[in-house]
């Protein structure tokens, strides 16, 4: 079972667990290849168990050092079916991995208590003058961790954005577009978290697998006339993208650069290089 390390490296993971529900981990070790990013962002992995040799060509340490040299806590040996029905129960919840054994279980709950995933939604800086300066030919506004309902200031930058030069959000940036739009966003139970999900894609009419993971979606009924629903997720009708053809603007809320993942979306990036294209055009 490969490929966990595109998910320890994922920068939308800072500050949360990730649970495994597969239950063997760590046989392929980590290789230099496979970062999705400069470091691991997400705050600890939990597993049911850590493989005891590794075995791949491209190994070049194993997944425990690899942690361990990171400072990341992982745990493993770990009821990861029992953990998993209860995420299921009652969605994404709060925790906390110590190994620090001096401390009580109310000393913990204390910990976990005085925790927020909101301040993880604050690495958004770029001005929208900056931007505009560098006379762009479209802004993507990338996927991030975080409550995107928590960052007005980011919502205001879109806003300055829009109409200006083409626009493509994925993940958070769709959520961030999505309110700029005049839209709003919603906690969902536990969220799309995965490589299989499906996906109409409502223009084409074709079905897509695509890969997912956030915890946050925009409501569809809350945005006003013109923005139109591109996409939606079919395992339970939520709202999956967005485009506002009157100012260039398409938006996915799932991951059409994941790696890994299904390559059903490669044609998100050419669309939006096509879209700048006429924008540019028709200047
Ligand atoms: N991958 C992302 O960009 C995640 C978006 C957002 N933080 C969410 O959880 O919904």
């Amino acid at each position: 079972m490969p490929r966990y390390q595109e998910i320890l490296t994922d920068p939308s993971y800072a500050g949360q667990f990730v649970l495994m529900t597969n239950p063997h981990i760590g046989n392929t070790g980590v290789n230099f290849d496979d970062e999705e990013s400069m470091q691991c962002f997400l705050g600890g992995l939990v597993i049911r168990s850590l493989s005891i040799s590794t075995s791949n060509w491209r190994c070049a340490e194993t997944l425990g050092d690899y942690l361990a040299e990171r400072n990341i806590v992982g745990i493993y040996d770990v009821d990861t079916r029992a953990i998993t029905c209860r995420l299921r129960q009652d969605g994404s919840l709060i925790g906390v991995l110590s190994t620090e054994e001096s401390k009580s279980d109310e000393e913990l709950l204390e910990l976990s208590r005085s925790w927020d995933i909101v301040d993880y939604s604050r690495p958004f800086n770029m001005a929208s003058l900056e931007t505009l300066k560098i006379k762009p030919d479209g802004v993507l506004f990338s996927n991030g961790p975080g409550d995107p309902s928590a960052v007005p200031y980011a919502v205001e930058t879109v806003k300055e954005i829009l109409g200006k030069v083409p626009v493509f959000g994925i993940c958070m940036g769709h959520q961030l577009l999505g309110q700029a739009l005049g839209g709003t966003t919603f906690q969902m139970k536990f969220g799309h978290h995965g490589g299989n999900h499906p996906v109409r894609n409502l223009w084409s009419g074709h079905v897509e697998i695509s890969a997912q993971n956030h915890h946050y979606a925009v409501d569809p009924a809350s945005l006003p006339e013109g923005v139109e629903v591109t996409h939606v997720n079919l395992n339970d009708g939520s709202c999956a993208g967005l485009a506002y053809p009157a100012q260039n603007i398409m938006s996915l809320q799932y991951h059409p650069e994941a790696s890994p993942g299904p390559h059903d979306s490669d044609n998100d990036f050419p669309e939006f290089i096509e879209l700048m294209k006429r924008a540019k055009e028709n200047a």
